[in-house]
């Protein structure tokens, strides 16, 4: 069983991540983000940047994408923090729409993505964390990243502007999306229930 948290810069893909994986007793995938050369420079200077972050993020999850299946196929149930989908669909996407990312270098990152993408599954079930501007600001500050203390409002609009595009078209496999913003799983286990209980309901028909 794998189930991808997807969604914005701070809508709590990771805290769910991790309380997921401790209830069901599964292995957790998070990002790559402390490690990652580029992301600070990515944040000073975008259109320089763009490229090598994008190619850095796909490698990286491409690698992750093959190790989750190396764990499907032992049976293991997986939470993965993020997909390779949101990568293109959502950030390259956005950085070329947005003309932060030339045409020559998206249409290669392209190129490279569909060259990966046949030989990614999709999860059993894609977990939408939808969350309003607000939410997203309110937690990436209290989450108090140093280099993501400037991301503009803009920046974060878009991004949801193209999660919601992608969502509305996704068609690859169940999908459970949760409207986060009036929920706090990280204080009241009860909101942590809410969302258990609708994954199981969506992926076994329980309840
Ligand atoms: N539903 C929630 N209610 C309140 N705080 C939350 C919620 N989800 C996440 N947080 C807090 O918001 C911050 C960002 O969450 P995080 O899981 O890192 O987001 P993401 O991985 O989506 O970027 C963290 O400090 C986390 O404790
Ligand atoms: N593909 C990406 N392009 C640009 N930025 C990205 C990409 N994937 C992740 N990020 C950024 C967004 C955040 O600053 C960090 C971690 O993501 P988070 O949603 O906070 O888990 O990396």
């Amino acid at each position: 069983m794998h189930i991808a948290i997807v969604g914005n810069i701070g809508a709590g893909k990771t805290t769910l991540a991790n309380k997921l994986a401790h209830h069901f007793n599964w292995e957790v995938f998070l990002e790559d983000v402390d490690h990652n050369p580029y992301l600070k420079d990515f944040y000073d200077d975008m259109p320089r940047w763009a490229f090598h972050l994008q190619v850095y993020f796909l490698n990286s999850r491409f690698r992750q994408t093959q190790h989750i299946k190396q764990l499907q196929s032992a049976s293991k149930g997986v939470i993965q923090d993020r997909t390779i989908y949101e990568d293109a669909h959502i950030f390259a996407a956005n950085l070329h729409q947005s003309t932060l990312m030339s045409e020559r270098d998206y249409h290669n990152y392209l190129g490279l993505f569909e060259s990966m993408i046949s030989m990614v599954d999709p999860p059993d079930l894609l977990l939408y964390l939808r969350a309003d501007l607000p939410k997203l600001v309110q937690q990436i500050e209290r989450r108090n990243r140093d280099y993501e203390n400037n991301i503009k409002i803009e920046y974060l609009k878009n991004l949801n502007e193209h999660y919601e595009h992608w969502i509305n078209n996704y068609k690859s496999g169940k999908l459970l999306i949760v409207d986060v913003n009036n929920l706090d799983y990280v204080h009241n286990p009860e909101d942590l229930s809410v969302i258990i209980d609708k994954i199981n309901s969506t992926l076994f028909g329980l309840f």
